[in-house]
């Protein structure tokens, strides 16, 4: 693309309370060449959901953003800073941004203790203790002295986040980053992750192919299909539950059976977060033992998942 052609900057982008970016980056999908094209912008403390079929360009895009990936055009401007203007060839380097990056291989440094791993990240002059706070958070300070190679798949991940947030991130940027996690383990750092967010109001972009994650984490969910944005809006409305998203706290969860009721009608069993729940079927939708199915808790209606393009 040329950059010559490209619009003026829009009022707003030097925002300190804003994170805009525009990105452009020609991709060599499975099936062809595939432009990466988004124009995004969150509120500080604001939480994304980043919805799409693999190979949609969800992981390109963290990449763009952390800088570890060039783009061939674009604009990011954090909080008031320009990380990127390829037009004024600015491109600071990952460091020098500051987003946080967990992957789903972790990347954790294998010589270094667990403790050495977070507070190599920590900036500079800020107190060492901060490390074990972090580690505390995450639920690892009884092996700080371990080697990354003795943690589990599950521990590891929580080491890969307590070092990304010693960074002090701007925008903390998640890819999948709990998804080696199940049950227990995974809805408490999942919580672990609400409080963070409440407490340092943390803004974040979340990678998930989880629907009871995106719905837990975050307040807006961005559908990403061939590289392109198709939908943007509340979570529950993108994975098509259309009643009471506003009123209702939504839970994600899984049908395991169903039951008559004295008036004759169906209530079904479902398996959300742990528990066991029963909801009545919404107007006009059906479901299946094992359908993944959205439930509005206020009313307790359930409805089948997709993903909606129309909102
Ligand atoms: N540096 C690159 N240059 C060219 N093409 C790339 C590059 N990196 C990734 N791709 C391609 O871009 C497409 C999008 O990849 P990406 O990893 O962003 O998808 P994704 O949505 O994160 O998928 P998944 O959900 O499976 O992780 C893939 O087809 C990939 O092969």
């Amino acid at each position: 693309m040329n950059n010559s052609r490209r619009p003026p900057a829009r009022p707003g982008w030097s925002s300190p309370d804003r994170i805009h970016f525009e990105l452009s980056k020609r991709l060599d999908s499975a099936v062809g060449p595939m432009i990466l094209e988004v124009d995004l912008s969150l509120q500080r403390g604001e939480s994304l959901a980043l919805l799409g079929p693999s190979g949609s360009g969800k992981t390109t895009l963290l990449r763009l953003l952390a800088g570890l990936l060039p783009a061939d055009r674009g604009r990011i401007v954090a909080f008031g800073r320009i990380w990127l203007d390829s037009a004024q060839n600015i491109e600071l380097a990952p460091r020098h941004r500051r987003a946080g990056l967990v992957f789903q291989d972790y990347a954790l440094f294998p010589n270094m203790s667990v403790r050495g791993n977070v507070r190599f990240a920590l900036p500079k002059g800020r107190s060492k203790a901060r490390a074990d706070e972090l580690l505390e958070l995450v639920g690892l300070a009884s092996l700080a002295e371990r080697r990354p190679e003795r943690l589990s798949g599950g521990q590891q991940q929580r080491l890969a986040l307590a070092r990304a947030l010693a960074a002090e991130p701007e925008l903390l940027l998640l890819d999948e980053p709990l998804c080696a996690l199940d049950g227990t383990l995974r809805r408490e750092l999942q919580n672990e992750l609400i409080e963070l967010r409440r407490r340092l109001a943390q803004t974040m972009i979340i990678v998930t192919h989880d629907p009871g994650e995106a719905l837990r984490l975050a307040e807006r969910a961005v559908l990403i299909e061939a590289g392109q944005v198709v939908a943007d809006g509340l979570p529950a409305r993108l994975f098509g539950l259309d009643a009471g998203t506003d009123d209702h706290l939504v839970l994600a969860g899984r049908v395991i059976g169903q039951e008559a009721t004295v008036d004759g009608s169906l209530r079904y069993l479902i398996e959300s977060e742990g528990r066991i729940c029963r909801a009545r079927a919404a107007a006009e939708s059906s479901m299946e033992v094992g359908d993944t199915v959205l439930i509005s808790a206020g009313e307790w209606v359930a409805q089948p998942l997709q993903n909606r393009k129309d909102s």
